[in-house]
């Protein structure tokens, strides 16, 4: 009775006379059932001048509430303790906001062949101003989807992150090692996971070690790494509405931003070039192979893809890789610095498969079923993203139970049900991610709620890198030290810019075990 409801409710897109249950769900062939659904406009939700335009998102931060664009994520719960479910709101243009998992997959089930979510918006003026072609995060339609094929069979087979395991241990050890540096800020320590991530993700966008890690690193290498922090800050602006003018004038974000994407472009096409001299040495010489696993050699070996754009590529590969995996990284050390046992249990695991010192490898990743659940359960408890998804439908749908016409985006709220959909949402349990005896798993819990990489064909298309680097920064920190907090620094409030990070930066107190 109840699923049928829900099926009622949930399920039927839009027809010329409302959402129609299918004769089969009737009971009864020749009868059909029409279901109203009630009108967009009566969707809940603030009203009045909450709904004007641009003012209505104004008076939803700060003076005149307590929130501010880095805890929308908490903006959203509080409307969703008001309204329910389903609610509509001013954010920029009007949006949707769905908590509902049947809602959610409903969603994803009408998104098509192309799905649409919005690009960055300052990086798209960059491209714009500067003629460079738009890359796959920007791009939609059948652009975005003639590119993200061409990567797919590249990025998201089983093995694509395996191949770079071998030298992202070694980048993990160097990691550890500057962990271990005396008198470390919770700054010092923030950047060491942004080093992190830059110097492994870099290892696939450009085949090659940045050097983060050195003594003396490389005067290029540091200015890679300030530029891309530099352009995230901008990114971050603009994403929370504090560049509203970059698109018809130059101004101060956009000209930061410029400054620094021109030394990212300029440096990038620097390893791009070199990674090709390389490829044309091997095609002349007869010893480059077809099934090249190398990402960035196979694009290279590609015809008809020219530089430029696995140049763009690339970068915006990289982008999507660095502060991504930092934050997500130290939020999950976090979670484990927070919870002692939990941490314990995991070097347990870490220790007995891989032993003080030895590598990550395919075949023992296998067997750490701990770490995957406890890295899962981190996502849950501190979802990755504020607002979880986006998606503007090419269709009309109905959504708990109201009409949602075709072109209004709706927000996938999905940090919402991956805590009231959960027992004890409040406790770190990757316990409840496990398998019981009998193989099924112990909380079951809506497939469609801890989603941290989106989900259909325009999921995030580097999260078999992501998952990858972030076991490899807690298992390497795990064999060699104890992670605790120093007492200024236990955290429960997070922010998003735009990635979830504890609102002060974390002082972390590693220390050594054996
Ligand atoms: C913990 C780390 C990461 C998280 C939580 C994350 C999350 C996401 C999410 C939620 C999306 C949108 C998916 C959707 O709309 O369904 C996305 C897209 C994307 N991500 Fe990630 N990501 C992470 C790491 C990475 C890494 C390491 C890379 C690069 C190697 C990357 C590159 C991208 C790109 C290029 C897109 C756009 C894909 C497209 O539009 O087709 N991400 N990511």
């Amino acid at each position: 009775m109840l699923k049928s409801a829900a099926l009622l409710k949930h399920r039927y897109r839009v027809s010329l006379f409302g959402p129609t249950l299918p004769a089969k769900l009737s009971g009864c062939p020749m009868f059909k059932v029409e279901v109203k659904a009630k009108p967009f406009s009566d969707i809940p939700g603030p009203k009045g001048i909450y709904q004007w335009p641009l003012i209505g998102t104004l008076v939803l931060y700060k003076p005149f509430t307590l929130y501010t664009p880095e805890t929308l994520s908490d903006l959203l719960n509080e409307m969703h303790d008001k309204y329910g479910p389903m609610l509509k709101l001013r954010l920029g243009p009007q949006v949707v906001v769905v908590s509902d998992p049947e809602d959610i997959e409903n969603v994803y089930k009408n998104e098509g062949k192309y799905p649409v979510r919005h690009g960055l918006d300052l990086i798209h003026t960059y491209n714009r101003r500067n003629n460079y072609t738009d890359s796959l995060s920007q791009l939609q339609g059948p652009e975005w989807h003639a590119l993200r094929v061409l990567i797919n069979k590249r990025l998201l087979k089983v093995d694509s992150a395996l191949h770079y395991l071998d030298q992202q241990n070694k980048v993990a050890d160097d990691f550890v090692r500057a962990l271990q540096t005396e008198k470390l800020s919770p700054e010092d320590i923030e950047d060491l996971f942004f080093r992190f991530a830059s110097e492994s993700i870099a290892l696939v966008t450009f085949n090659k070690r940045l050097g983060l890690f050195d003594q003396n690193p490389d005067k290029d290498s540091l200015e890679f790494l300030e530029a891309m922090k530099s352009c995230l800050l901008m990114i971050q602006r603009a994403i929370s509405g504090k560049s509203l003018t970059h698109k018809w004038w130059r101004n101060s974000t956009y000209r930061t931003f410029d400054t620094n994407r021109n030394i990212l472009q300029r440096i990038s096409s620097e390893h791009v070039n070199e990674a090709k001299a390389l490829v044309e040495d091997q095609i002349n010489s007869g010893t480059f192979s077809e099934e090249e696993p190398n990402l960035l050699f196979s694009l290279l070996s590609e015809k008809g893809i020219s530089n430029e754009t696995v140049t763009n590529l690339m970068m915006s590969l990289y982008t999507g890789g660095t502060d991504s995996t930092a934050k997500n990284s130290q939020v999950f050390l976090l979670n484990l610095a927070q919870n002692p046992d939990k941490q314990e249990l995991l070097r347990r695991e870490i220790l007995d498969v891989l032993g003080p010192d030895g590598p990550l490898t395919a075949k023992t990743l296998s067997k750490l079923v701990y770490l995957k659940a406890a890295l899962k359960e981190s996502f849950r408890m501190n979802y990755p993203t504020a607002i979880g998804n986006l998606r503007i439908l090419p269709v009309d749908i109905v959504l708990g139970g109201f009409k949602v016409p075709a072109g209004v985006p709706i927000i996938l709220f999905n940090p919402r049900p991956a805590r009231t959909h959960f027992e004890n949402p409040d406790q770190f349990v990757p316990e409840r991610w496990l398998r019981s005896e009998d193989n099924t798993k112990k909380d079951s819990a809506h497939s469609m709620i801890v989603l941290p990489f989106g989900h259909g064909p325009r999921n995030c298309i580097g999260r078999r890198f992501a998952v990858q680097e972030i076991y490899l920064a807690a298992v390497k920190t795990l064999q060699r030290l104890h992670i605790g907090l120093e007492p200024d620094s236990v955290t429960s409030r997070f922010v998003y810019t735009p990635f979830v990070q504890p609102e002060k930066p974390v002082h972390f107190k590693f220390t050594r075990i054996n």
